[in-house]
């Protein structure tokens, strides 16, 4: 195995008018740690898709182990050595580690010998310095296990060289550590060499060798890791921007707004049960739940957005009960914001602008329908918001991932807004859109609004919260005012073990 090294030079994508990327030239050497950072819509992803050949660059080459590359499709990618891990899965859930190796291969037979591929898995899994129980089907896996088996795809691929995008959004900060620590020592021994999206600056400071900074689609700083602060970097990716400030709470907390009571319902898996007991949220009050994924988070959503029935229980908004229903979350002024937006809080193919009215299309009549007021509308929430698109008439699609959230963010925190159910609002987001984003959580709250934020994101809990629940196998577990909270109690409650 022998790491690969990748140069990009003077790379431009052009979208018709709109410059995503403008003649970026970076180098990873073979062997190499390299970090790629960038607000959110910097043009992160438009690089790697160009290196990769999704997409064609407008001008610029790439030269591959110093020679000239020419990649046309992700095939011609894959035949130089190059691979990509994402930060969702792409495996089968329900085939084992060693099917889902196998049938990963362009080569593999359509008759498969079992006992030999199984005797050579073995061997290639034993030759790894880490390794992934090759009988277990892929759905018994933890998050952790799972991103060990997606790079352990990709070496028994013979790929050496790894984009990897926001590798760890999914899972904890300990299997983070342990899938970026084996990253690295194939890279210091010279196996790979990786390129890495992330947000995180810790992960680039404990485990990148160098970095790139993108800002607006140019490459504006980077070099070696070890000579950059926090501070640096921060600097370079926001330019002259300024964060946004929290907005600390002001007021005691008012009326109960949502209370959920003796809640039974099964699970996705039919298998088990999701009971809460009790569940209260305030008038002004943000309550956080965290919980490992996969406790049920997912299912209590789905009961307060009436996807999911339950068996047994009362839910009650402002005292009266409560059937989830739109024209109740409308009567009621409740908001959600769901995970993958894109997919459940929008119509991609639609423009930016008409993805803003939609909430309230059915709803406000006449009004909304006037195309003058919506655009008009739509552009300043665009504004307010700093969604980074080429213009309001663009389909929501070909915004980037953190401009897609902010837009549908721009959309349901408009108006009054009584009671506002979140999940992970801050996944994929860079750091400035985190800030802004918790700024504009803790401003609904307090102007009255009762928060309900679900997140895997346990530093998110703490600093944005009023009180910190847990859940754990379907139920909450642990319940406590924020400033009283030890994160260590918090923690074994979310392992199980409260
Ligand atoms: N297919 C496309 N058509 C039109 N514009 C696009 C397309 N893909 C990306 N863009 C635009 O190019 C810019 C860069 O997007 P890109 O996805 O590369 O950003 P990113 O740095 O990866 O952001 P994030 O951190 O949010 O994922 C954005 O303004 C985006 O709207």
């Amino acid at each position: 195995m022998t790491a690969i090294g990748v140069e990009t030079l003077n790379m431009t994508m052009k979208f018709g008018g709109f410059t995503a990327l403008e003649d970026c030239s970076i180098k990873i050497a073979p062997g190499s740690f390299h970090a790629l950072l960038g607000e959110n819509g910097a043009g992160k992803s438009t690089l790697v898709k160009c290196m990769m050949g999704f997409y064609h660059a407008t001008s610029g080459q790439m030269l591959v182990d110093q020679r000239e590359a020419r990649i046309s499709d992700p095939k011609a990618a894959h035949a130089l050595g190059l691979g990509m891990v994402y930060q969702h899965f792409t495996l089968v859930p329900s085939l084992t580690v060693a099917e889902n190796l196998v049938i990963s291969r362009e080569d593999a037979p359509n008759i498969i010998d079992w006992r030999s591929e199984r005797a050579a898995l073995q061997d290639f899994m034993d030759g790894m310095p880490f390794q992934v129980p090759l009988d277990q089907p892929v759905r018994a896996l933890a998050a952790g296990e799972k991103q060990k088996l997606e790079i352990l795809k990709q070496l028994y691929l013979g790929r050496r060289f790894l984009i990897l995008d926001e590798p760890t959004s999914v899972l904890t900060p300990d299997e983070a550590d342990e899938v970026l620590s084996h990253m690295r020592a194939l890279c210091r021994d010279g196996a790979i060499s990786v390129l890495m999206i992330t947000h995180k600056f810790r992960e680039v400071t404990a485990y990148a060798d160098t970095v790139s900074v993108l800002r607006r689609g140019k490459l504006v700083g980077g070099g070696k890791v070890a000579e950059l602060s926090h501070d640096d970097m921060a600097g370079l990716m926001m330019g002259e921007a300024q964060l946004a400030q929290p907005a600390h709470r002001a007021g005691t907390r008012g009326a109960p707004i949502l209370e959920l009571a003796g809640i039974k319902a099964t699970d996705r898996t039919g298998r088990k049960d999701i009971r809460i007991d009790s569940l209260r949220v305030h008038a002004v009050e943000i309550v956080g739940v965290a919980g490992i994924s996969g406790n049920g988070q997912m299912e209590l959503m789905e009961i307060l957005t009436g996807q999911r029935p339950c068996q047994s229980g009362e839910i009650r908004v402002k005292g009266t009960p409560y059937i989830a229903s739109r024209s109740e979350a409308h009567r009621h002024n409740i908001r959600f914001l769901p995970e993958e937006p894109l997919h459940n809080a929008c119509a991609p193919r639609m423009s930016v602008c008409d993805n803003i009215a939609f909430r309230s299309f059915d709803t406000d009549g006449g009004f909304w329908l006037s195309g003058r007021n919506m655009r008009a509308r739509a552009f300043d929430l665009v504004n307010q918001f700093k969604v980074k698109t080429t213009s309001i008439s663009a389909p929501i699609s070909a915004l980037s991932g953190g401009n897609v959230q902010r837009t549908v963010l721009a959309r349901e925190l408009s108006g009054q807004v009584d009671l506002l159910i979140i999940s992970n609002p801050c996944f994929g987001l860079d750091f400035s859109a985190v800030s802004e984003i918790r700024a504009r959580i803790m401003k609904a709250r307090n102007a009255g609004a009762a928060v309900l934020i679900l997140s895997e994101d346990l530093d998110e809990i703490m600093e944005l919260t009023d009180r910190v629940l847990v859940m754990s196998e379907g139920a909450i577990t642990y319940d406590m005012p924020t400033a009283e909270a030890d994160i260590a109690t918090i923690g074994h409650h979310m392992g199980g073990h409260g």
